[in-house]
């Protein structure tokens, strides 16, 4: 177990609009809340919180992470449906990566239902709302403790 852990949470595109629209699906808190969920779940590990509307710094940010993170989260958001590149760039990873979704996509649109990600993921953490983040840092951190 790395003396000082560090979790990097990647978010995907639109996420940065969150708490504006639609919060019947993807609740109320903005970016910002979540960020601040993820540093209190993570108890003292570091945490790099990022987001991005663009798949080639998402790529450039997993690559990055194979580097120096300890487990990677990532809510692909679009991309998780179409994206070949951020599910090839994944499975360079090592660490363990878990995919989150603030709504559960099997419940909506047919066109949400397939994720390129889950291939590469060590887990998944859907439909839980932004309280999923929480979830998603405690089993990061379960994975590294339980990796040794
Ligand atoms: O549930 C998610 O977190 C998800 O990853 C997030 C998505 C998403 C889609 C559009 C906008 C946003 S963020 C948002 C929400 C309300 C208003 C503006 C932006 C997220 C979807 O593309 C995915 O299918 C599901």
């Amino acid at each position: 177990m790395p003396e000082t852990p560090a979790i990097h949470v990647l978010n995907g595109p639109n996420l940065n609009l969150l708490g504006v629209r639609e919060p019947h699906i993807y609740g109320r808190e903005t970016l910002a809340d979540i960020e601040a969920r993820c540093v209190k779940a993570a108890a003292g590990a570091t945490v790099v919180f990022r987001q991005t509307n663009h798949e080639g710094v998402l790529v450039d940010w997993i690559q990055e992470a194979r580097e120096v993170a300890d487990a990677l989260i990532i809510n692909p958001a679009a991309y998780g449906h179409t994206s070949v590149a951020l599910r090839d760039a994944l499975k360079t990873l090592s660490i363990p990566v878990i995919e989150l979704h603030l709504s559960n996509p099997a419940t909506r649109e047919p066109f949400r239902h397939h994720s390129y990600v889950s291939s590469a993921a060590t887990g998944v953490i859907a439909g839980f709302g932004p309280a999923g983040y929480d979830l998603a840092v405690q089993a990061a951190l379960t994975s590294i403790r339980e990796r040794g």
